[in-house]
């Protein structure tokens, strides 16, 4: 694709219950998107008209993508991923939807990977339901990190007044102190610092980095992580020129606004940074995976049962997810961008 041209953003339904496919008829209902990207959702025409219908949505126009990858520019492309009926139980948890999340998953990734698509925006999955043998993973980060063969990727909340990268995600709670290990963090910073480089164009980017323990450890009395593995890190790439600070007590630090002196924070574990940030900025909110060779954002919420088929779910997650694949698509194709 020229960077002339709009990017091709595929958009995935998610789970068919949950709240993805109203979330993306809303997004997209917005034309002012058609400006800017052709986006090409990845599900079936089928699940849209009765979304459409059950919310009572009028203005949604879109066509049925008839030969593969042959898009129409200025519309609402729709790929028919499966050629079966499937019961949509709007809020009801199925292994069939969780197996047709996977099935337009699939698809959108190989399309990517074939270059037809530039970048991916996903809705949300039942992690639960579609996990199986065909999909032994824990979510969209771990499956996407092996599908494009990278050895390592961050899991990258963004908005546009807070960034918070994880060093550990899907893993239990009583599993995360063996996991923050020197190698891990560093490969973490590695790509959270080369991401605001390459995708945000942040020529010196400041990082601030989280203790693991209740105040960073205190000395030592409640915990040794900070003293033995975190603040050498730290120290190591402060030595190397790097704007790197902290280990900093993580409740205190957002209480005190501190993140907005910093670029992006590192937190150590996933309710360690997500709390925060889904309390800052849940609805301008959006998950990043960065170190991909390829954009792929999402919004920043789940499938939301409880509010599925009511028409309540708010779309703003995934509108910011799709301006923001399109602004870092956009960032690592133009020749002027920091790299
Ligand atoms: N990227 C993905 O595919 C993700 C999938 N999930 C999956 O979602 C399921 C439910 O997860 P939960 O932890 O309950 O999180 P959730 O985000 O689905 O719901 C948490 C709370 O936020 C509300 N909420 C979520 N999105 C909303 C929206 N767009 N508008 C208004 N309110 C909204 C819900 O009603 C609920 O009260 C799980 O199966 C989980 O695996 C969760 C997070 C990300
Ligand atoms: N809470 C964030 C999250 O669960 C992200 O999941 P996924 O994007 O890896 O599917």
């Amino acid at each position: 694709m020229s960077t002339a041209q709009k990017p091709r953003i595929g958009i995935t339904l998610g789970d068919l219950n949950g709240i993805g496919p109203e979330v993306v008829i809303k997004a997209l209902g917005d034309n002012r998107l058609l400006n800017l990207v052709t986006p090409v959702i990845y599900g079936s025409a089928r699940v849209i008209t009765f979304y459409k219908k059950l919310l009572n949505i009028e203005e949604f126009n879109y066509t049925q993508v008839r030969n593969k990858g042959q898009f129409a520019p200025k519309s609402i492309n729709v790929v028919n991923c499966w050629e079966d009926t499937i019961e949509v139980n709007p809020g009801k948890a199925t292994p069939e939807t969780g197996k047709a999340s996977l099935t337009a998953l699939q698809q959108a990734c190989e399309e990517l990977k074939e270059g037809l698509i530039d970048a991916l925006v996903t809705a949300p999955i039942d992690k639960h339901s579609v996990h199986s043998e065909a999909f032994p993973f824990k979510g969209h980060t771990e499956y996407l990190t092996q599908f494009f063969g990278a050895q390592e990727s961050l899991m990258f909340m963004v908005s546009d007044s807070l960034r918070v990268g994880l060093v550990t995600e899907h893993i239990p709670v009583k599993d995360v102190a063996a996991a923050i290990t020197k190698e891990r963090i560093e490969a973490k910073l590695r790509l959270m610092e080369q991401s605001l480089r390459k995708d945000f164009g942040i020529t010196k980017p400041r990082i601030a980095v989280l203790g693991l323990n209740p105040h960073a450890g205190d000395g030592g009395l409640l915990g040794q992580e900070e003293e033995k593995i975190i603040k050498p890190v730290v120290t190591e790439q402060k030595n190397k020129g790097k704007l790197v600070y902290g280990p900093y007590p993580a409740d205190g630090f957002f209480a005190a606004g501190s993140h907005s002196k910093y670029d992006a924070v590192l937190a150590m574990y996933h309710d360690q940074g997500l709390v925060p940030f889904k309390t800052l900025a849940f609805e301008q909110g959006v998950n990043f995976t960065a170190g991909l060779s390829i954009v792929r954002t999402s919004p920043d919420h789940g499938t939301a049962y409880a509010l599925a088929g009511k028409n309540h779910a708010d779309e703003s997650s995934l509108r910011h997810a799709i301006y923001q694949a399109h602004d870092i698509f956009k960032h690592r194709n133009e020749p002027s961008t920091e790299k």
